[in-house]
């Protein structure tokens, strides 16, 4: 049984070394309003299968998009002592653009919103004063209500996709209890030494949603070990999400479907986006999936829980 931990960080330690490519992605893409549910479940499975990436369009938030983008620019132009003073804590707050806190060429900064709606973890997200930002926290409270909506939707097609039944992933901790993080992030866009300002990565939950701003720089590498490596640019699409599939659903699904490394590389623009995390309760137990594996193709990883998976991988980005 192969660890997927420590392949994903050989990875970081080692990719950018090495020689690269570019060209770019035809991402497909799936209509989340469409009332033919067959196909889009089965275009949502060649898209897992083929990119672990695909576009999401009339996913009913298209009206909320400039106002989450303007309220993203209103916290992070607040000054830098008034952010510190919701600095990360329990996953929660702001990180600053710090060589010291984030992983060697990372030209970020960013703010992270926990779950709303566990009352154990509530008072653990951080937000500005009403003096400071009027009215930004409900906006941002409603944001990610929205999201998780989306993000629910989304995943009861993920279940359908492998031939499970549309409320599998919320039987078992994934959606009830949600675990699920908004992070909002800020690239000042200035010239720096590393190509990357958002180091090559792959994301470690279910799956996320990503919305930018229209500024390019985001790519993807769908085959890690190939060599050179071929990075895809993912241009932006008005009003879509990016969605991409996460470490735990490659583990879910034996790796039929893909959590496909990608990245961000500098243009010199300043850039906005922000990521919906949709990850399972800590508690909850991710093993292979009956219908992914066979007596031919037998599990590749160990049940873990996700708390334990979660942590070790932050843990390991932090280090
Ligand atoms: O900023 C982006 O476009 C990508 C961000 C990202 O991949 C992440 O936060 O995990
Ligand atoms: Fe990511």
């Amino acid at each position: 049984m192969e660890n997927l931990i420590a392949g994903k960080v050989c990875f970081h330690n080692c990719g950018t070394f090495l020689k690269e490519m570019s060209a770019t992605s035809n991402l497909p893409i799936i209509d989340l309003s469409s009332l033919h549910r067959l196909s889009t479940v089965h275009s949502i499975r060649q898209a897992c299968i083929e990119y672990g990436f695909f576009y999401l369009v009339n996913h009913g938030m298209e009206n909320d998009l400039a106002k989450a983008f303007d309220e993203s620019r209103r916290f992070f132009s607040l000054p830098l002592q008034e952010k510190m003073k919701l600095a990360r804590k329990e996953n929660r707050g702001y990180s600053p653009l710090d060589p010291t806190l984030v992983p060697k060429g990372d030209s970020k900064e960013f703010y992270y919103i926990g779950p709303l709606a566990d009352s154990t973890s509530a008072y653990l997200n951080q937000w500005p004063s009403e003096e400071l930002l009027r009215n930004w926290r409900p906006s941002m409270e409603s944001l990610y209500s929205k999201f998780f909506g989306v993000g629910k939707k989304l995943l009861s097609l993920i279940a359908l996709s492998l031939n499970l039944d549309e409320d599998f992933f919320e039987k078992i901790g994934v959606i009830d209890k949600p675990g699920a993080f908004l992070r909002l992030l800020h690239y000042p866009g200035e010239m720096g030494p590393h190509e990357e300002i958002c180091t090559a990565h792959s994301d470690f939950g279910t799956l996320t949603l990503l919305l930018t701003d229209g500024v390019p720089g985001l790519q993807i590498c769908r085959d890690n070990l190939e060599e050179p490596q071929v990075w895809e640019d993912v241009p932006h699409m008005e009003g879509a999400f990016i969605v991409n599939i996460g470490d735990l659903m490659e583990r879910w699904t034996n790796c039929l479907y893909r959590s496909t490394m990608h990245r961000v590389i500098q243009t010199g623009k300043e850039r906005y986006s922000m990521a919906f995390f949709l990850d399972p309760h800590p508690d909850c137990v991710v093993e292979c999936l009956e219908s992914c594996c066979s007596e031919s193709t037998p599990p590749r990883f160990a049940p873990i829980r996700s708390g334990d998976y979660m942590n070790e991988r932050f843990k390991m980005q932090s280090a």
